[in-house]
């Protein structure tokens, strides 16, 4: 089901939290919201499940105006990050709770509850722990059954809000790939919130940039990262280096092999990957000393410095290119910047 928000504005008392926000998203998506804390993801999200009202504007689902529409009426199904499960209930019983509370009318016979919950278990792969209790799960494992139980009752838009923010690293990445792989073969309509930049990257098949309640910028995870609309989305998509060209970095940028001529007064925001280092030749210009480097798994990060400055300029490259260039902490290195955004 696609879902439209039309101008919606929300304030709390004098505080606007959201202002004036347009957003299309078509069938079968899997959307991020994504931005700093306090931005607003979380009241659009509220918005468009029916459990918050915004002050003005409308929120459509398949072309349909739901604005007025309580939350039971808009097949919505949630998954927030401290959701809790019903305690005192198995995990069979969890998941076939949305089923059992339908109108008599609707309710699914016995059998039909019971093949639809194992079935739903096993697409989250949890079949085998159908009989615990929740407190015998681990945290991965009660988000898992928490989606299954959003999945149960058939929802054409999926709703969750950090459903992973609580979980540790390595359970939040298995989780990414597991949730791609599981819309990949739902194709649910759904709309994830949250603040990191990384999750949303990878998991996301469009990426919608909020920041004070306004969108900056919605594009397929590619586009934001290689054309970001302006500097803050450049900002919080991944790491840059910021040099701003009042500030005496033009001679410095040019001999660097970056064309600043034209771009006087602006800010270059230039990505790691985009600067390349390599040993000093005796006669540069653009050299810079190694200050320090980190392992970042498959990338080395690298911090220079550049003469008579005290900021940092960060460089990735891979590790083994890294080790071909044998260099050492104090060395003086080339750079040579291959690409920049310019932002006013
Ligand atoms: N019920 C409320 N009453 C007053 N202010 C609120 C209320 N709900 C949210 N806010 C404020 O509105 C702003 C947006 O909140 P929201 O929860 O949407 O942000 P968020 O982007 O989801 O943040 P986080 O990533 O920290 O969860 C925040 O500044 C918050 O303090």
């Amino acid at each position: 089901m696609s879902i439209s928000v039309n101008h919606i504005s929300k304030h709390f008392g004098s505080f606007s939290a959201l202002d004036n926000i347009s957003l299309d998203i078509p069938e079968g998506e899997l959307v991020a919201l994504l931005g700093p804390s306090g931005c607003g993801k979380t009241t659009l999200l509220r918005i468009i499940a029916g459990l918050e009202q915004a002050d003005q504007g409308d929120v459509f689902l398949k072309g349909d105006k739901v604005t007025d529409k309580p939350v039971k009426n808009r097949q919505i199904g949630f998954v927030f990050q401290h959701y809790a499960l019903f305690r005192h209930m198995t995990v069979f019983e969890n998941v076939a709770f949305g089923l059992r509370v339908k109108p008599r009318s609707e309710r699914p016979g016995e059998a039909i509850i019971h093949k639809k919950v194992h079935d739903l278990l096993g697409l989250v792969q949890l079949d085998w722990l159908h009989d615990r209790y929740p407190d015998q799960l681990s945290g991965g494992q009660r988000q898992r059954i928490a989606l299954a139980r959003a999945l149960a009752v058939e929802p054409s838009v999926l709703l969750l809000d950090e459903p992973f923010g609580a979980l540790d690293a390595g359970v939040r990445k298995d989780l990414r790939q597991w949730l791609r792989n599981l819309h990949h073969d739902l194709n649910v309509t759904s709309i994830f919130v949250t603040h990191d930049q990384e999750e949303a990257m990878e998991v996301a098949s469009q990426v919608v940039v909020l920041n004070h309640g306004r969108i900056e910028q919605q594009g397929a995870p590619g586009d934001i990262y290689d054309h970001p609309a302006n500097a803050f989305v450049s900002r919080f998509i991944g790491q840059t280096n910021v040099f701003n060209l009042e500030e005496h970095d033009s001679d410095w940028l040019q001999a660097a092999g970056l064309p600043t001529a034209q771009h006087y007064g602006k800010i270059a925001h230039v990505r790691p990957h985009d600067i390349v280092i390599e040993k000093s030749r005796a006669d540069s210009d653009a050299f810079v000393t190694l200050k320090d480097w980190q392992h970042l798994g498959a990338l080395i990060r690298i911090e220079l410095v550049k003469n008579g400055s005290a900021a940092s300029v960060y460089a990735e490259m891979p590790n083994d290119q890294f080790r071909r260039l044998h260099l050492n902490k104090g060395d003086k290195v080339d750079l040579r910047i291959r690409h920049a955004h310019w932002f006013h």
